[in-house]
């Protein structure tokens, strides 16, 4: 488990502070956003409308979905599960809805009757990816970034000039959408060999008990021991007349052909570091093709297979850079796991009613103007290092 929020909340607080709970519930991960409310901050009401804005935290947190149980068991202790609505056309009923997302929202929707006494309210996994995405990108400052040879560097977003993007969600599969607005997006394509690829691969060949024990052996190997690369096959040289220098990879584990080593006698940190440029590598070219089937010059990257890994991004910023000459560029996200679940919380907003919840959310930063229209407030402040919660405020319309 690794939740942003720790402790347990007593229940007079969490009862009232908690709200919109809102579930991605993907094949690997299940992920949570919710919003805390300040205590100490009273609610800035405007006594001419019936809206307010509500000062607080946005918090994430994330259970493997194998293990649902600890999630239902974190939620309940928390009573965050109390931070859903009433539906718009029967108040009265003592029926509460939480959103979620993802093939779990399917596939769990009886277990969470049964264990949380709440009903989910479905939303589709798409859209919310865009919605997350769209989110992020507009309202939190320094939420993108570039990745490249070591170098991190923050990417400034024009509101005005935002679309089209292509969004390349790597989860346990991966999914490529070309967004061209709020709302307005298309799946352009997808492919298997994605997250779930990655960890269920490098568990059965070397024997890894996590995905981060997985992450960390691959810091460490060398992917030339296996991969057979263009040197390997040309005598050390070149094959520059089709560009292709003597440390590319020819052949993706290539090496292991060679009747005289068995997988034991691999070291398990070469075999994560082949396989982690593998499936990056793939994905960067996938990606990087269909940017150019739609003439697309930014790629975001989201989903938890990243996990804001260095050599995962350089690799996948080496492909885009390289298939397309340098003319796109791959992008990343801080809250790149959450785009799902971040989305989910924002449908909260279909459901207002004049006594219920129904967030605009945005962070407070003095730099960022309130988007005309979309009534997203100002920020508080620029701490935004901290990726287990966003200061934030929902607008209660
Ligand atoms: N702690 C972790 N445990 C397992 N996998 C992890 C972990 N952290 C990162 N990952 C990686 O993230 C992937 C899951 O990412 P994500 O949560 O975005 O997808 P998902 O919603 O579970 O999948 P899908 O959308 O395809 O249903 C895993 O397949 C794995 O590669
Ligand atoms: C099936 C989903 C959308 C579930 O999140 C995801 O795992 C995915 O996009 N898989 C790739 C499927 C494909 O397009 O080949």
């Amino acid at each position: 488990m690794d939740a942003g929020f720790h402790g347990k909340l007593d229940a007079d607080q969490s009862e009232s502070l908690i709200s919109h709970l809102a579930l991605d519930i993907g094949g690997t991960l299940i992920k949570l956003v919710y919003f805390s409310r300040n205590k100490d901050r009273p609610i800035d009401e405007n006594k001419n409308s019936k809206n307010s804005v509500i000062d607080g935290r946005l918090h994430f947190a994330k259970f493997e979905t194998s293990k649902i149980n600890d999630c239902l068991e974190f939620i309940l202790s928390n009573k965050l599960h109390l931070g859903g609505f009433r539906h718009h056309e029967d108040p009265a009923s003592d029926n509460i809805l939480i959103k979620a997302t993802g093939g779990g929202a399917y596939r769990f929707a009886d277990l969470i009757k049964e264990k949380l006494g709440v009903s989910i309210e479905k939303e589709e996994e798409m859209e919310c990816l865009v919605a997350g995405a769209n989110f992020l990108l507009k309202a939190v400052h320094q939420e993108a970034y570039t990745y490249m040879d070591g170098r991190k560097e923050f990417v400034h977003i024009d509101h005005n000039d935002l679309y089209p993007y292509l969004l390349v969600n790597i989860g346990s599969g991966v999914s490529m959408i070309k967004v061209d607005g709020d709302g307005k997006f298309e799946r352009i394509s997808g492919t298997s060999v994605g997250g779930g690829t990655f960890w269920g691969l490098g568990r059965l060949l070397t024997k890894c008990k996590s995905f981060d024990e997985l992450l960390e052996l691959s810091h460490q190997g060398n992917n030339r021991v296996i991969d057979m690369l263009v040197g390997d096959i040309y005598g050390g040289l070149d094959y520059s007349k089709i560009g292709l220098s003597s440390t590319t990879i020819a052949s993706s584990f290539g090496k292991a052909i060679s009747n005289t080593r068995e997988l034991e006698e691999y070291k398990p940190e070469d075999i994560a570091r082949s396989l982690l440029r593998m499936i990056s590598n793939n994905i960067g070219q996938i990606a990087y093709l269909n940017a150019l089937r739609f003439g697309l010059k930014r790629i975001f990257f989201g989903g938890f297979f990243i996990r804001s890994h260095a050599f995962t991004m350089d690799t996948i910023s080496v492909a885009v850079n390289f298939w397309s000459k340098g003319e796109a560029k791959a992008m990343f996200l801080n809250h790149e796991g959450f785009l799902g679940a971040l989305g989910a919380f924002m449908s909260y907003k279909k459901h207002g009613r004049d006594d219920s919840i129904s967030p605009q959310l945005g962070q407070r930063y003095p730099v960022c103007k309130p988007l005309v229209g979309d009534k997203i407030c100002y920020p508080l402040n620029g701490d935004l290092s901290d990726n287990d919660s966003l200061e934030c405020s929902v607008y209660v319309a």
